[in-house]
């Protein structure tokens, strides 16, 4: 089979097409699927991904392989399987499927060299190639002519390593190491003679003489609480060395974290466990969503179902959203699991990334703790996926391919036999109705394991404050919580929930908002034509001056940041201080987690963020959480609103009281009456599935019917407009009777980078053939798409409705 299949770097018409290409022989004997190749493509050349091999094929005037990228294959069949699989279920191209699996610096052809790994001598050849060298570039081997055969075999042997050179500052990462330069006894004398006032110096050949090995000049300094100065005093008296060492990029210094070890578990807690052992015992695919209450001890449970899975010799992935992998979730694994846990988080660096994943991939670790995309980990045995807060919107990817992490997890874990836990406080409906209808298994966890009760939640209604005059941003019943804390030293979580401001227009007498007739979802404000109108249909009206319902008018449009509440907080209580966290203050790389250390070490009060101070954080100190609008996002054009505001306000409830003193939480809203906002109050997760759900079912909405949204996007409006009319009639003819389709309208934003854009929505509950016939409405635009910059984008699970 000297002919391979190739998925190349280009946009075909067809989502799953190859092309074939010659194997030079050169190449014959270590090709294999999963791995990158160049090869020509036109006049240019291109990367391109080998999924197979034939003998003849249906083309003739075959062009050969270029060049082999990789030794060995970066993609296993498995995921080679499930590029194919999300290509498929997303509507997207394979080849970015395939791209989207793999770190950033394979994704482009990086200059690469060879590393040698091992003192023993390798193959005569290869001696040669290195002549003496632990590194040597890749094109000195592709000059030579040793046999890439021969290179691979001691690649997989792991005596040598392809490494990928990174142009960014942070890859070669070097540290200062400290040792010392004499014999102990030699350094005893030498103590000997300094003065007596040089305490450091002495303390630190002391520190030498107890302890002879090198060490980092960093913890060295912090371990005796000086300075470089009274290093290089002692270097240049020949006492100590310092030299500089490259380290493999370990972002998490394995040996900060203090070994922990299984609790003893609670009766809950086994009896979630319990199930999820017995499936990974039966090697049984099978989905558990774990529902347990914030501080419930979900963790533990996750953290005892991988040790299962690693005594069974088999690897774990686990997924946590983002902001929430903090230094302190990464604590919490590496703590069981030390060195076999590696990490994937997008704060790292290129080089960074691809030290972890490569850690994956020669089967290093057992256990990987990252955000979305590393539900890719090429692992070959898994034992169990773990997607924690699985509500969470950012396992949606927002482009190409619009996967969801979940949907991903579910169907690798088919393919291995395995479970998949997804844990929440607060499930999704759709994961919620699964599990009531026995498709996934419910365990839960409905007491904290601090036995303490959850902390009481007080609404506060603004409008009362304004009535008696209050028109600041905090109600009186906040202020005078907030002072209480400070006298007694306790520390205040400040929640601005941000998302959806200005967007929506609300009387401040009565908190009446604006909503569509037809569907249930509030007006947006488009402040250019001073008028409302609906995303979801094409109803609009104009922005009344008095309030429909109590002809107060005293109507606004909201906008403030948490800059202005800062401002607004210290001319109120100036005797707080106050740590600002959000888009702003933690877009430097590291400054997510230095505020959080502030807060933890009680350097400020209190702690005032947007959404992402919710997840996760554990102060014991945090006596009282405020909510400053609970129902900014409760108006977005989002039929996903009012269970979004529902989780928001249970898992920040959730950060007060968590240790031994008790937590309170005061909620301030325009429309206390609300059920998302009454039912959050009380913890009543079921009522609030219940009541939802009819919504849901009555407006058409998920988890009751599937939606699709197509976004049409061009310079000309008018083509806008008629294509999308276009697709419209297509889809028409095709669709069940049953299944609806909203639109053509324009998207909420209209014009991004003066491209005009307009959607359609489609609504089904039954409709097996939509991807096929999507696919070949986007083949029928391909020209357009590609001559005219027609986009047509197709998501076949919207999160992100703008
Ligand atoms: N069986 C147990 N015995 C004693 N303490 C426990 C037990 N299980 C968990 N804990 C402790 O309870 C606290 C809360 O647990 P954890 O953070 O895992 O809860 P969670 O359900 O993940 O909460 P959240 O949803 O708020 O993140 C932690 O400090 C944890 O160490
Ligand atoms: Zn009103
Ligand atoms: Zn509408």
């Amino acid at each position: 089979m000297n002919i391979a299949k190739v998925i190349v770097d280009v946009p075909a018409s067809s989502i799953n097409q190859t092309f074939d290409y010659y194997i030079p022989d050169k190449f014959i004997d270590i090709l294999e699927p999963g791995m990158r190749v160049i090869v020509p493509f036109g006049p240019r050349k291109i990367m391109g991904f080998v999924v197979g091999f034939v003998s003849e094929s249906t083309f003739d005037k075959l062009k050969e392989i270029v060049d082999v990228l990789d030794i060995t294959p970066v993609l296993t069949k498995e995921l080679l399987e499930l590029g194919k699989w999300v290509a498929n279920e997303t509507l997207s191209l394979s080849i970015i499927a395939l791209q989207a699996m793999l770190p950033q610096v394979l994704k482009s052809t990086y200059k690469k060299e060879l590393v040698k790994k091992t003192d023993l001598d390798l193959p005569v050849e290869l001696e040669y190639l290195f002549a003496g060298r632990d590194i040597v570039p890749f094109e000195a081997f592709e000059q030579s002519n040793i046999s890439y055969n021969k290179l691979q075999k001691v690649i997989q042997a792991g005596d040598v390593t392809i490494d990928y050179l990174v142009k960014s500052k942070i890859t070669k990462k070097q540290i200062t190491m400290v040792k010392p330069a004499k014999d102990s006894h030699l350094l005893e004398e030498a103590l000997v003679d300094l003065s007596k006032a040089a305490k450091k110096q002495k303390q630190l050949v002391d520190f030498f003489i107890q302890k002879e090995e090198p060490i980092e000049q960093k913890r060295l300094l912090t371990i005796l609480q000086t300075t470089t100065s009274t290093l290089k005093t002692l270097e240049e008296k020949g006492l100590i060395e310092t030299y500089k060492q490259e380290v493999f990029r370990n972002p998490y210094n394995d040996d900060r974290f203090e070994r922990t070890y299984p609790l003893e578990l609670t009766d809950e807690q086994r009896g979630a466990l319990n199930p999820i052992k017995e499936s990974i015992e039966k090697e049984k695919h099978e989905v558990f969503l774990l529902h347990g209450v914030t501080g419930s001890g979900k963790t533990e449970v996750y953290l005892q179902a991988i040790q299962e899975v690693i005594n069974k010799g088999k690897e774990a992935i686990v997924l946590v959203p983002e902001i929430s992998l903090t230094p302190m979730m990464v604590r919490r694994f590496k703590g069981r699991f030390g060195s076999n846990v590696a990490v994937m988080h997008s704060a790292l660096s290129a080089g960074e990334k691809y030290d972890e994943w490569r850690r994956i991939h020669q089967k290093e670790v057992k256990v990987v703790v990252g955000a979305r995309s590393a539900v890719f980990a090429p692992f070959e045995n898994l034992g169990i996926i773990i997607i924690d807060e699985e509500h969470e919107t950012t396992y949606k990817q927002e482009d190409q391919p619009k996967y969801h992490a979940r949907d991903v997890a579910i169907h690798r874990a088919e393919n291995y036999n395995c479970p998949v836990i997804l844990g929440s406080a607060t499930p999704t409906l759709e994961s919620y109705a699964r599990a009531t209808k026995n498709v996934y298994t419910l365990a839960t966890l409905s007491k904290r394991t601090n036995d303490m009760p959850m902390p009481h939640v007080e609404i506060v209604d603004m409008r009362n404050e304004l009535h008696v005059g209050n028109r600041t941003m905090f109600s009186r019943k906040l202020v005078e919580g907030m002072k209480e804390r400070l006298k007694k030293n306790e520390q205040i979580v400040l929640l601005l929930n941000r998302r959806g401001y200005s967007t929506f227009v609300m009387c401040r007498d009565c908190g009446h908002v604006n909503e569509c007739p037809h569907c249930d979802i509030a007006l947006t404000y488009h402040k250019n034509s001073n008028r409302l109108k609906c995303h979801y249909c094409s109803y609009e009206e104009n922005v009344p001056v008095n309030c429909p319902e109590c002809s107060s008018d005293l109507i606004r449009y909201f906008g403030t940041g948490t800059q202005k509440v800062e401002e607004a907080l210290t001319e109120i209580i100036p005797e707080a201080t106050v740590i600002r966290m959000d888009v702003d203050t933690t877009r430097k790389k590291g400054s997510h987690e230095k505020i959080l250390k502030q807060f933890a070490e009680k350097k400020a009060d209190i702690l005032l963020g947007t959404q992402m101070i919710a997840k996760g954080l554990d102060f014991g100190n945090v006596t009282l959480v405020g909510v400053l609008t609970a129902d900014s996002m409760l108006h977005l054009p989002d039929f996903r609103s009012s269970e979004k505001t529902f989780q928001l306000l249970t898992q920040v409830s959730g950060r007060a009281g968590r240790h031994k003193l008790t937590g309170e939480v005061i909620v301030q809203t325009y429309t206390p009456e609300h059920y998302s906002i009454q039912l959050a109050s009380v913890y009543n997760f079921s009522d609030f599935y219940k009541t939802e759900m009819a919504m849901r079912r009555k407006f058409r909405y998920p988890p009751y019917y599937f939606l699709a949204l197509i976004t049409i996007s061009h310079e000309n409006k008018v083509k806008v407009i008629q294509t999308s009319q276009k697709i419209v009639g297509l889809l028409m003819n095709k669709i069940s009777q049953t299944t609806v389709v909203l639109g053509p309208t324009p998207s909420p934003i209209p014009r991004i980078k003066d491209r005009y854009r307009y959607q359609c929505m489609i609504k089904y509950r039954n409709e097996p053939q939509l991807r096929m016939y999507l696919n070949k409405i986007k083949e029928q635009f391909a020209d357009e798409m590609r001559k005219e910059n027609l986009l047509i984008s197709i998501d076949m699970q919207p999160y992100h409705l703008m």
